[in-house]
């Protein structure tokens, strides 16, 4: 028999021993084995027989995810972002909904096209019926998060494979969709269900906002730091303030059990207070939250109440996609003014503000280049890869540039669905199409007269509308669609792709008289891993996750540092504010870090036996003394960073440093 075979047979004869015979072993879980059971009993499923999930044709795939197509578009960017965070190209990140057909998938060609035989694929049926016992089908079946390791798999077929997947809910509280990890690798199971249950969080609350729009959105937490962060409770009430949806962890710290349970209730039941005088206190907070007490209890919130979101000041193009707790970040450029506040709300409060960090030479450079050019009008092209900040960076050209008291108009051309970009741009009058505004409405580019238009991602602008927008750089008139009137615009243009345009010039993909237009002048950006200002950017993104830098153990500090970053700084703010939710207010550790961890092992292990001895590695005799004087000089003034500085005329981020250099912790050793 062929060592498949026998495999085959081997996996086999276990199943049916749990199942049929009773025989559980420790390996096998109680969820693993009645979803065998219900595979063998209701599914009639064998397990030797190769696993073949249907795959649905493309009007029945196209039918499944116009049901669900604002669950997609709320989950599309936050599973790039994980995605990006695992940084494993033997992974994916799946969407189903909750007949296991996988609606999204986010992956590398080369594990696409491995796991294709599989039956991984966008319009498959990964319920249990069809696949047996795996993560998207077995999280449906027992609608709770799973992780389904190799051979726990039903399939032997699947068994190396390990998927991890989490239940995503509608606003009504019903399950909607299933998040999952597939992946090749083997990748530590209880942090990678977190990292998913925190995702899954972000797209609920997406969806309550996308789905609620003209409704009042209420934030509350028992502590004021976490109001406008992911642990945030969330309700949207009428304008009679009653409850039309509710977060899960709104219903968490109400302690209800379902949104059932809220939903009709006026805000006044729920709270001592009335929807007008909460949105009164807030707006003379400054959308501060402002403590509030439960209506049956002494229990205290602190709760901000907001306008609905088409009634609050225009977005002013924040980044697309961006998860609604960074949406409030003030993000100017280091001493330069804030960009005018038609873009952004108050920061979130308790957190310091996230300014946008650029103390490395080459992004210096380019920032003072970028001010120069651009006080000329010249277009500004900005490239580098995914996640290197061309966003904020164009942000802080705007705030230095003679425009800043105009808008910063940002558009993201890859995020939009083709039909809609054109009427986006320019926009329309009054029933210019089916689906229109009634009223109409002002495109971007018309938005942006007297500021900065920003066009992210621009080498995904199909050709047809490269023309048009072609022209109106040429005119600088806009026609919106359904119209003959032509509008003069007066904007500053700036530009961003992470693809090379020049490639796509030379595929015809993209039109070569729009590139030179567009590259004025084209900077490209440094990716994190060349950036020498990586520790103060890490020190400042820390400090806005609420943890202070002094929190940080020195291994974690290392991993933090010597990472590569595919996802560069997007990346690093994701498992940032990851790492400081695992650690919940201990010092992060190596241990909070778990996909870095998982991906650099030889690094992590190193960092940990160094951690775990206390000791500093071998150090040249000089450097010993230095260290050691200093850290004579650290214990002296307990440890007050900023007073040894003060003491030795030098800044606290030049002490860091030689801190950093000398192998010393930003914390106390601790006592042995
Ligand atoms: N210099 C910086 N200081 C602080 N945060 C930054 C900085 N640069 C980027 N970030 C953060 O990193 C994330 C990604 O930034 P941004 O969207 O500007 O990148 P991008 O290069 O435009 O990405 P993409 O290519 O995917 O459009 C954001 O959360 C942003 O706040």
């Amino acid at each position: 028999m062929s060592p498949l075979l026998h495999e085959s047979h081997r996996h086999a004869d276990r199943i049916l021993d749990v199942v049929a015979r009773g025989a559980r072993d420790d390996h096998t879980s109680d969820v693993v084995a009645h979803s065998w059971a219900r595979c063998l009993n209701q599914y009639r499923l064998d397990p030797r027989q190769p696993c073949r999930p249907t795959v649905l044709s493309r009007e029945e795939l196209s039918s499944q995810r116009e049901r669900l197509a604002d669950v997609i578009d709320c989950a599309r960017y936050e599973m790039t972002t994980l995605y990006q965070q695992l940084g494993d190209p033997e992974s994916a990140v799946v969407l189903t909904n909750t007949d296991g057909v996988i609606l999204h998938m986010v992956t590398s060609p080369e594990f696409e096209r491995g796991a294709l035989p599989l039956g991984l694929q966008v319009g498959a049926v990964w319920s249990e019926a069809e696949a047996g016992t795996n993560g998207m089908g077995t999280c449906v079946a027992a609608a709770a998060p799973i992780a389904v390791r190799l051979d726990e798999h039903f399939f032997t077929q699947l068994s190396q494979l390990t998927c991890s997947a989490v239940p995503v809910y509608d606003p009504a509280g019903e399950m909607c969709a299933v998040l999952d990890v597939t992946s090749r690798s083997q990748m530590p199971q209880q942090h990678l269900l977190v990292l998913l249950g925190m995702t899954a969080r972000m797209i609920e609350n997406r969806l309550i906002d996308r789905r609620f729009r003209d409704a009042h959105p209420i934030h509350f937490h028992s502590r004021p730091e976490f109001v406008y962060t992911l642990h945030e409770g969330k309700l949207v009430v009428d304008h009679e303030g009653q409850v039309l949806a509710a977060n899960r962890s709104a219903l968490f710290q109400l302690g209800l059990g379902s949104v059932r349970e809220v939903r009709r209730r006026r805000l006044d039941e729920i709270f001592q207070t009335t929807l007008d005088d909460m949105l009164e206190r807030s707006q003379r907070a400054s959308f501060h939250p402002v403590v509030t007490y439960r209506a049956n209890a002494a229990h205290r919130f602190f709760a901000v109440a907001r306008l609905p979101a088409h009634e609050e000041s225009p977005r002013g193009g924040l980044p697309d996609g961006e998860a609604p707790a960074a949406r409030r970040v003030v993000l100017p450029a280091r001493g330069g003014p804030a960009p005018g506040g038609h873009a952004l709300g108050p920061a979130a409060p308790a957190r310091a503000p996230l300014e946008a960090t650029f103390g490395d030479a080459r992004l210096q450079s380019h920032l003072a280049t970028a001010r120069r050019v651009i006080a000329r009008g010249t277009p500004l092209l900005l490239c580098g890869e995914t996640g290197v900040g061309k966003e904020v960076f164009a942000r802080a050209v705007h705030a230095g540039s003679p425009r800043l008291d105009g808008p910063f108009v940002a558009i993201n051309c890859a995020s939009l669905p083709e039909n809609l970009i054109e009427a986006e741009l320019f926009g329309y009058r009054a029933g210019a199409f089916t689906g229109a505004e009634r009223r109409g409405r002002r495109g971007k580019i018309a938005q942006a007269d007297g500021g900065t238009l920003f066009l992210d991602e621009i080498g995904d602008m199909p050709l047809a509308l490269q023309a048009r927008l072609l022209r109106v750089l040429d005119e600088r008139m806009v026609t919106p669609l359904g119209t003959d009137e032509a509008h003069p615009v007066d904007f500053q243009l700036l530009s961003a792709s992470h693809r090379a345009l020049p490639q796509l010039v030379a595929e015809g993909r993209f039109r070569e008289d729009l590139y030179y237009r567009l590259a004025g002048i084209e900077l490209i950006l440094p990716p994190l891993r060349e950036r020498s200002d990586r520790a103060q950017l890490i020190r400042d993104l820390l400090a806005h996750e609420g943890a202070p830098q002094s929190a940080i153990s020195p291994a974690a500090w290392d991993l933090l540092m010597q990472h590569p970053w595919p996802g560069n700084v997007r990346q690093l703010r994701h498992v940032l504010r990851s790492g400081v939710a695992l650690a919940d207010g201990q010092t992060l550790t190596p241990e909070h870090l778990p996909l870095l961890r998982a991906l650099r092992p030889h690094l992590a292990q190193a960092a940990e036996a160094e951690e775990a001895a206390g000791d500093a590695p071998a150090l040249a005799p000089a450097q010993a003394q230095e260290r050691q004087a200093l850290l004579d000089q650290l214990e002296a003034l307990r440890w007050n960073v900023s007073q040894v500085a003060k003491e030795l005329g030098v800044s606290r981020n030049t002490l860091y440093r030689r801190m950093h250099r000398l192998h010393i912790p930003v914390t106390p050793p601790r006592a042995a």
